[in-house]
């Protein structure tokens, strides 16, 4: 991908060289379902990294893993150097600082305004003082292309429209890392554009990314690399034009086929 942002590098503190997110043999069962059977994927700073695989390939329990929605049996997890151990609940909600995640569904307050739904988060959790929360609010919604809808409610803003908000809150917390997930699934086709729009803009202003998506074409267009998750384990990892263009297992092939 072309990026006006330096290409994708490892991270360097107090002298070590690590990748952002490090996901090592990582387990993850609901009862007896074991959803994912042992996980590896290192992802670097600046990278955007589409995750695509059939329903039920783990996909999302992955990304809710990543920002401590979810806890894991096995395996390591580390996001920006932090080790999190598996069942660490305080580790996992000190993580969700630093990682955004966004839904299909928007999940905006539907009693807020669209400013303080993005100040909320900065104002409570960070305890940033009120006109520099709406300082950060205005400022983002200029850059999801909505600046004239701070005192708009939600329910009066389009699905596309709604998503951006939910683009700009979860950037309110200067998160190291976006994870996204399927994140026009709900919208009606006329309004997926402005979402990716937005995606796009932020994958070339440096941001990492991690997102899951059926958008095959944007994945092509916009990642670094494409996962495809297979039965629970990353089966493949490559180039888009890798995976998309020289599948190298079976299973890639019948998903990409399926997909046409
Ligand atoms: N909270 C839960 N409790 C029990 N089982 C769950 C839970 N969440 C997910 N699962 C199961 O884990 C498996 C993987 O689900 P996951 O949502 O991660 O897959 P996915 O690849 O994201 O699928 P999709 O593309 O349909 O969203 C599925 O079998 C699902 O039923």
């Amino acid at each position: 991908m072309t990026t006006t942002a330096p290409a994708a590098s490892p991270h360097a503190a107090n002298g070590l060289v690590y990748p952002l997110v490090s996901i090592q043999g990582l387990r993850k069962s609901y009862g007896a379902n074991e959803v994912l059977k042992g996980v590896d994927l290192d992802v670097n700073r600046r990278e955007v990294i589409a995750i695509i695989g059939k329903s039920g390939s783990g996909k999302s329990t992955l990304l809710r893993c990543i920002n401590g929605l979810e806890t894991f049996q096995h395996g390591s997890l580390t996001v920006h150097g932090q080790p999190l151990k598996a069942g660490d609940a305080a580790a996992m909600r000190e993580l969700r600082k630093g990682v955004g995640m966004i839904f299909q569904s928007f999940n905006l307050f539907p009693h807020l305004s669209v400013g303080r739904n993005i100040m909320l988060a900065p104002s409570l959790v960070m305890n940033l003082p009120k006109d520099e929360a709406r300082k950060r609010a205005e400022k983002l919604l200029s850059r999801v292309g909505l600046a004239d809808k701070f005192d708009s409610m939600p329910e009066q803003l389009s699905g596309g429209q709604q998503q951006r908000v939910a683009i700009a809150r979860a950037l309110a917390m200067e998160p190291e890392v976006l994870l996204c997930d399927e994140i026009t699934s709900a919208l009606d086709p006329e309004l997926v554009g402005e979402v990716l729009h937005v995606v796009e803009g932020l994958a070339l202003q440096g941001m990492t990314i991690i997102m899951v998506t059926h958008e095959m074409n944007f994945a092509r267009k916009v990642s670094d690399r494409v996962v495809f998750m297979h039965q629970g384990k990353v089966h493949e990892v490559g180039a888009p034009e890798q995976v998309f263009g020289n599948p190298a297992t079976p299973e890639l092939q019948q998903f990409l086929s399926a997909m046409h």
